[in-house]
Parts: structure tokens; sequence; C-alpha cells
């Protein structure tokens, strides 16, 4: 049996079946009938499956979650294919089928392939499979970390059921190791060989990747295992602002699909220099508030996602000040150009290998002045160390009334903090918001809801900037809270520098974070 001889008895196939789709996918050859009652065609957007079988094995269409046309089809997305082969005369398509709202399994299809068909359908399967992953890698090698002891204790439990059945049906291969104590994923990262493996993905809150991050920026070749293995994250942990940014969720297996799909981005890092150290940070440095309200509340576990909001208000109420003295090096510090921007990077979509490196941000006026000295190292610092003397062109300024320092690198803080909806992944700045503590109760009030609708930058007591450098000095404080990714450090000054893409992540775009950019 021909595809075309099939395709005009098909009702699922588009009439004009050997035209073009006005995206440069030919129809010709996109359908193959697989049994007597069974037919599989490569649709717009999906792989619709015309079997008479369904009728009598699923009559529930799995709670009405796949946008079937009848009982006898189903139009699986193409995002939703995770692998397709034809062996020993078998057909096995295999898919991520929705089995509630919020999570995903994986499914399969079998149809049995007459031998004079085999060429035909080993056709069919390539473009299926080059459909359904378009600019992401095919099986992909992943080392996989898992930390038994994020969040509440589940990982390994969300591990085994929700996330290894999905990677072993894309055919992805798997290293997995169950982290023992805190710090053992920087030393898997620094010694993984990088050509073994094309992501590290870690099944913990935002703490592994941390890690993950600081164990390959510890290699002699740094840079190179920076750009070549993607730091993924499957939420499973408490907090879990990674997975929200970059798979758009929190859910253990849309995330795993998202990864499975995800196309590689580069990442800014951001060199954090506190004493005589330097680590590298991807997601956030705060102190003030937040940072109190996330790490001064470790004995309020039990509260779960409460005990945040619990210690921002007992702060709050408190007017809590945070006083400080803080250089910035800033690159935009308006609101109308800082969204003109964003806006900007939306309609962007420059390949991945042009988003990276230090080229515009090495015009600026501050020389390289400290890096180990070979070029695949980490970049040096063009603003020096916290130990140097500040960089020309930079004050230290009294933040006397200071409430909240709060620096990020991604949009997200939690699953509904859009803390930074400015926030891009490659575009060479950090965002900085400050906000004082003497501002009155109910506009602070104010500014949590605002926060939960998206207004946050809008607010006229939110000063938000982009910026390329800082170095922020407590004082009047005996001790305190400095958070860098959610961990805390000792409560002594500190500087930070952002690289532009000097890190890689799988995202959904390529370009751009999940969350909502600003209204
Ligand atoms: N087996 C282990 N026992 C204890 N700590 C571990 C273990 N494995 C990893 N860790 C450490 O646990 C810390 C937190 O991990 P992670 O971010 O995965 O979870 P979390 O629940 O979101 O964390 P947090 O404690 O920050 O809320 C990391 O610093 C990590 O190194």
């Amino acid at each position: 049996m021909t595809t075309s001889a099939m395709a005009t008895d098909n009702p699922f196939v588009d009439p004009a079946s050997s035209f073009e789709d006005g995206r440069g996918n030919s129809f010709e050859g996109s359908t193959v009938s697989v049994a007597r009652d069974a037919s599989l065609t490569l649709g717009t957007d999906s792989l619709i499956v015309l079997d008479e079988a369904f009728e009598k094995r699923d009559r529930s269409n799995c709670c009405g979650l796949w946008p079937s046309g009848s009982a006898n089809t189903r139009a699986i997305p193409f995002y939703n294919v995770l692998w397709a082969e034809l062996k020993d005369s078998e057909l096995t398509i295999q898919y991520a089928s929705p089995n509630s709202k919020k999570s995903v399994r994986a499914a399969t299809l079998k149809y049995p392939i007459e031998y004079q068909m085999v060429e035909l359908v080993n056709k069919w399967v390539k473009k299926l499979l080059d459909r359904s992953y378009g600019e992401s890698q095919q099986r992909k090698r992943a080392k996989v970390l898992v930390n038994p002891h994020s969040g509440k204790g589940s990982a390994e439990k969300w591990y085994f059921r929700d996330v290894e059945p999905l990677l072993k049906a894309a055919q992805i291969t798997i290293d997995m190791v169950k982290t023992r104590h805190k710090g053992e994923a920087v030393d898997i990262a620094e010694k993984i060989d990088i050509e073994a493996f094309d992501i590290v993905a870690s099944c913990s809150g935002d703490g592994l990747p941390h890690e993950v991050f600081n164990g390959l920026g510890k290699r002699p070749d740094a840079k190179k295992a920076l750009s070549k293995i993607a730091v993924v994250h499957i939420p499973c942990g408490s907090g879990n602002a990674m997975s929200c940014n970059l798979n758009g969720t929190d859910s253990p297996s849309l995330a795993t699909l998202a990864i499975i799909k995800g196309i590689p981005t580069p990442l800014d890092l951001i060199s954090i220099t506190q004493g005589d150290t330097r680590t590298l940070s991807f997601l956030s440095q705060s102190l003030g508030i937040v940072a109190e309200s996330d790490l001064a509340t470790e004995h309020l576990r039990w509260m779960g996602g409460q005990r945040f909001t619990y210690g921002f208000l007992v702060r709050l109420i408190r007017k809590a000040l945070y006083p400080c003295d803080i250089a910035i090096k800033v690159a935009i510090d308006d609101k109308p150009s800082i969204r003109e921007h964003y806006k900007k990077e939306q309609r962007n979509h420059e390949p991945a290998g042009e988003r990276r490196g230090y080229k515009f941000l090495l015009d600026d006026d501050a020389s390289a002045s400290t890096g180990s000295g070979s070029d695949d190292s980490l970049p040096p610092l063009r603003y020096g160390t916290v130990n140097d003397k500040l960089p020309q062109g930079w004050e230290l300024v009294p933040y006397d009334k200071l409430g909240n320092f709060y620096c990020g690198n991604m949009a997200y803080m939690a699953s509904d903090a859009n803390f930074f909806s400015p926030a891009l992944p490659n575009d060479g700045y950090m965002d900085l918001v400050c906000i004082n503590g003497d501002i009155s109760r109910l506009e602070a009030m104010q500014m949590m809801f605002a926060l939960e609708g998206n207004k946050l930058f809008d607010k006229p007591g939110v000063w938000y900037r982009k910026i390329t450098g800082y170095r922020i000095i407590p004082k009047n404080q005996e001790d305190g809270f400095i958070s860098i990714d959610g961990e805390r450090v000792p409560f002594a000054p500190f500087q930070a520098e952002i690289h532009k893409g000097l890190g890689t992540v799988l995202s959904k775009t390529g370009h751009m974070y999940e969350a909502p950019g600003p209204v």
C-alpha cells in the first residue's frame, strides 16, 4: 500500500496533500497506513493517528486531555512525540501522554509493518523525528543527579515514577547518581567527561544546579565545559525557580518533557567575589528582607511555601532596615528603556552561537584585571575582586534605609513570584531591584500583591535597573543574611559581575524565559 493511495481515503489528510503547508513542510508522503484499520499522518503540528482500535480500547480519551478529532483518532502534538523506530517489522511510537493537567507519562503505540513497506516507513519515521525535535538534539546523553534530601524528600520517588520512564522512552542515555552530601555535585561536575555527556540534569531544588555550574567553573577548561554541557533542572526541591523559568513548570514530568525537547540557550553567569573566594551565581543574590525571609526561617520548614510569606510579613511589620554602601555599574536605569530592551530581544532570533561572548561588554571602561591566565578557564574579572580598589568611575553610595537588595538573573524566583519580569537569559545584564525599608506598610503590602499580579515592575517604589556589576558592603549590623542562588553565604562585603552567555541551559524558545515580560 502506498502513502498517496491511502491519503485520498483518509479524512485527516489535507486535500492539498502534495502541496506545502506554508512552513515549507511538504505533505507528500505524510501518511502511512500501518494496519487494515489504522493510519498515521504527519499533520501541521501533530501526529494524527487514525485507529479503529482506539474506540474499543479507550472511549474516555484520557479525561478529554487529548485534542482528538473523534473516538477513533488521536492528535499527538509533535512536542509530545518522544521517539519512533521500526524494528523487527514493528513500528513503535513513544509519546508523552497527559494523565492530568500537571503531568504526563510515557505511552507507546505499536503497529506491525509489512516487508514491502519498510523503506517507506523508515523515511516517514525520520520525518516524524525531525518534526518532533526541530532544533533540539535527539538522543541526548544525560548525567542525572538526584538529591534524595531535596524538598520534602520525594526526589527519588519522583525520579523513578515521573522522570526516568520519559527519558528512557526518548532514548536518552542515562547515568544516574544519588548525591550523598552537600558539595558532591561540585566534584561530579568538575570531573565529568564533557565529551561523554550533553546535559547534566539535577532532580533537586535550585541548590544542585548552582553546584553543577560551580563544578564546571572550577575546571581548567571551564569555558568549554560551560558551553558544551547544558545544565538543566528537574524540579524536586523546595525552591524550583530554574525550572519555572526555563521549562515553564514546576512539575517533574512536564519539566522532563521540556528538557527532552529543549533548545540550547547561552545563559549569563555572575562571578561573585567574597573574601578570597570566587563563585558563580546563576539565579539571584539578595540581602535584606528577601534573603532573611528565606534563610532565617529554616526552622519553619513545616509551614511549606507559607514560611517565606510569614517571614516576609513579620519583617515588614518591623520595618526592618539593612543599611549598606553600594557601588553599581549601571547599564540601563529607566523603566521605559528596560521595557524596550526586553521587546527588542523578544523579536531577536539570532542563533545561539552569536549570543555568546563578551564582545560588547569588553568595550566598556573596565579592563580585565584578574584571571587565571589560561584562555580556557573562567573569564578574567573586568572589575577586579571585592578586595581591589573600586574600578574607575564606580562610587560607593550610602543606602541607609535599604529594605531589599535583590539582584536577579532569571525572572521567576518561585513559581508564583515573577520578581524580575524583564530578565533575559543572555542580554549580558543582571536585573537589580532596590526597595527602601521605610516605605509604609500599606505600600509594602501593595507591592506583594503587585508581585502576584505581575505588576511589580511598574510600582513607583520599585527601583529597577539593568547592571553589569556591583559591590555591596553591609554596615551597622553585626550579622545578617546574604543569599546567593538561595544558599546562605557569610555576612560580608561581596562584589558581582556578569559574564554574557558563559553558561548553557536548555529552554523552550532558545532565547527567552517562560515568565510573562513587563506589562
Ligand atoms: N544527600 C544529601 N544530604 C544532604 N544534603 C544534600 C545531599 N545531596 C545534596 N545536598 C545538598 O542539599 C542542598 C539543597 O539542595 P536542593 O537545592 O536540591 O534542595 P531544596 O530542597 O530546594 O533546598 P533548600 O534546602 O535550599 O530549600 C544543596 O546544597 C545540596 O548540595
